[in-house]
């Protein structure tokens, strides 16, 4: 038997809720054979970041090949990655292997405020990483640092949109998590040519922890599937509204999403 296989490159949550650890049990649960390269430990919870300790490059480059050249990849998501010299890194083994569906998601803060990029890494992430990247999925305060201007309406998002694809993502996706105007989350998609708005309920809660990890890691497992890239994205907006929906309520702060709420509900209705 073979098995569809995503590969993500980020950071380990010793929390359980985002990084490293929510990439693979959403991609487990979307039946897709799940590998790691991990470019930092940190010692966080539901309370925060207490810790970070980054990777050589070269330990991250190496976990990239040895899982490249042996069991290969479908697809691959990259998360926190911390500093230049990882982000030319990891840019240099896709280019190398020739992966294309790649799935950036360019973690910069964590909700805390914890820095999990270090500013002087942005020049990279644009400029290395994005024009090797299928979809990038900025919030709106990482769209805002990869497009040089204040979103503060949907028509700034459209601007802004557009400024970070010039980079060569060919699908940006500006996530609406982080614009609480209205009761709906509006994420929208630009590929350099249309924009889609995909729409949902806002829900009212604390524990969206790793929603946006979760989110490109369900993309990223659908694009290993075969699927297209609005395909895969509509898969990622159902798998993160039933994860936050039926959120697990763990830990005194902001606590992780669900992440076998979308396959329970498939098993409901069967
Ligand atoms: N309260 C909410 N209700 C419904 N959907 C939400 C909510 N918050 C975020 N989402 C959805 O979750 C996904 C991630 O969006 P968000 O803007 O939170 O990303 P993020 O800030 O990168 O996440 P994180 O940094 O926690 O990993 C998007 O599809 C967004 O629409
Ligand atoms: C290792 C790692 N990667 C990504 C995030 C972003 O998630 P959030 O913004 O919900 O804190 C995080 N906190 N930790």
């Amino acid at each position: 038997m073979s098995a569809p296989r995503a590969l993500t490159i980020a950071g380990s949550d010793s929390g359980g809720g985002a990084g490293i650890q929510a990439d693979i049990k959403t991609f487990q649960e979307l039946d897709v054979f799940g590998m790691t390269a991990i470019t930092a430990v940190t010692v966080q919870n539901t309370l925060g970041v207490q810790g970070v300790y980054p990777l050589a490059a070269a330990a991250v480059a190496e976990q990239i090949q040895a899982v490249g050249e042996d069991l290969g990849v479908d697809a691959l998501k990259t998360g926190m990655l911390f500093s230049a010299p990882i982000i030319d890194a990891v840019a240099d083994c896709i280019q190398a292997f020739g992966w294309k569906n790649v799935v950036v998601d360019p973690v910069m803060v964590a909700k805390g405020g914890a820095d999990l990029l270090l500013q002087d890494a942005v020049d990279a992430l644009k400029y290395k990483l994005l024009p090797l990247a299928r979809i990038v999925t900025p919030n709106i305060p990482e769209a805002e640092v990869l497009a040089g201007m204040a979103i503060l309406t949907l028509e700034d998002r459209r601007e802004a949109a557009v400024r970070i694809a010039e980079y060569g993502a060919r699908m940006v996706v500006i996530k609406g998590g982080h614009d609480p105007s209205t009761d709906q989350v509006v994420d929208l998609l630009y590929d350099g040519h249309t924009f889609t708005l995909l729409e949902g309920r806002r829900i009212a809660t604390k524990h969206t922890h790793g929603t946006g990890c979760t989110f490109s890691a369900a993309i990223t497992a659908e694009l290993a599937k075969g699927s297209e890239v609005l395909e895969a994205v509509g898969t990622g907006r159902k798998f993160i509204q039933a994860a936050i929906e039926d959120a697990v309520e763990l830990g005194e702060g902001s606590g992780p999403t669900n992440h076998w709420a979308y396959r329970r509900r498939k098993e409901l209705v069967r």
